[in-house]
């Protein structure tokens, strides 16, 4: 659906690269998340999926089209296949929900009757249908990211741009908001490309992710095995800050390793038992079980001591548990 060969992006004002040789693609119906610090670049990347921004090296194509190449007719009707959602929503404070919502609509040059029937219904979709004569003002941040989205799909787009949409909310609202966009892929199969700097937003909705580093992809793959399993320093750090997971482990001696659990060996007694047969003792350092998307998982940072600490990792294994070993890399 959306694929970036080897493009670059220098503003004219900028000096260095905000991007640099990104190759990367979205295939139809997922979820994908781009993340990384502020200035990383993810602003840039999203924009010029819908051509807010121009590449100066390489080509961005969408639903078949090169969008650079496009004309101002062929880039209006692309912004009708993608939807964008923004941070501060900018919707039009003048304007009322079911107005803000229509005004796409209208601007498509819609019937009246079919601009009203369809504003209804997507404010029946978003849950704002007694709001619909209140002003952006007089609503929460939740229900204003309500109306961006209503408004987003108004054109009935394959893909939906979300640029940190959930990052100016509190998190009970970010995860009804993430509901209602993980919603949106599986009931319209909608292509979702969301940037964000949370892991946790990655973790809850992404199927995969995309880690940018000053302007440039560090690592890519499937939530799962970046989020479980991150190789990059950057991914590391975001996944560190998700889970608050121990960097450190000073005064504790022992081999220092991460288990992670899933599927059946999630509810195995595989730590006593192994403990038992190979004798070692181990401190639990950190812990968490969480979910990537519907996939229950945990993970445990133990130090091992005593017994046969390489038969122990062995058993682990043999159980159908991962086990990193965190010795060097929780010094870092
Ligand atoms: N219009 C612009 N003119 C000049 N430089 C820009 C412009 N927009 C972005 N940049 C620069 O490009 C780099 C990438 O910026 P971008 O906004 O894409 O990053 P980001 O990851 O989205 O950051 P943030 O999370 O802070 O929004 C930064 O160094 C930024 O200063």
């Amino acid at each position: 659906m959306i694929t970036f060969q080897d493009v670059s992006k220098t503003y004219a004002q900028g000096g260095h690269a905000a991007l640099s040789a990104v190759s990367l693609s979205v295939a139809a119906g997922e979820v994908f998340g781009v993340i990384g610090a502020s200035g990383a670049g993810k602003s840039t990347l999203i924009r010029l999926i819908n051509g807010l921004e121009t590449p100066t090296g390489g080509r961005v194509i969408v639903d078949g089209d090169d969008v650079d190449a496009l004309g101002v007719e062929g880039l209006r009707a692309l912004r009708r296949r993608v939807g964008m959602i923004f941070q501060h929503f900018n919707l039009l404070s003048g304007k009322t929900v079911a107005q803000n919502v229509a005004f796409p609509l209208k601007l498509a040059g819609r019937p009246a009757a079919e601009v009203k029937a369809r504003t209804s219904e997507l404010l029946e979709r978003v849950g704002l249908t007694a709001h619909a004569d209140k002003y952006p003002a007089q609503l929460s941040g939740g229900q204003k990211q309500r109306v961006g989205i209503a408004r987003a799909l108004a054109t009935g787009p394959k893909v939906l741009l979300c640029d940190e949409a959930t990052s100016a909310l509190d998190p009970e609202t970010t995860e009804q908001i993430l509901d209602l966009i993980s919603g949106l892929n599986r009931e319209l199969g909608l292509t979702i490309v969301l940037i964000t700097h949370e892991m946790d937003v990655v973790r809850r909705v992404c199927d995969r992710v995309a880690v940018l580093e000053a302007g440039r992809v560090v690592e890519e793959g499937a939530v799962e095995d970046v989020f479980l399993h991150p190789t990059s320093d950057t991914a590391r750090r975001f996944v560190r800050e998700a889970d608050g997971e121990a960097a450190t482990a000073p005064g504790v001696g022992g081999r220092l390793v991460r288990l992670t659990f899933k599927g059946e060996a999630t509810y195995k007694p595989v730590l006593g038992e192994v403990a038992r047969v190979t004798g070692v003792d181990y401190s639990i350092l950190g812990g968490r079980i969480h979910r990537l998307r519907e996939t229950p998982y945990g993970q445990l940072t133990l130090a091992l001591t005593g017994g046969d600490v390489d038969a122990a990792i062995k058993s682990f294994e043999a159980s159908g548990v991962r086990v990193d070993d965190l010795t060097g890399e929780i010094a870092r």
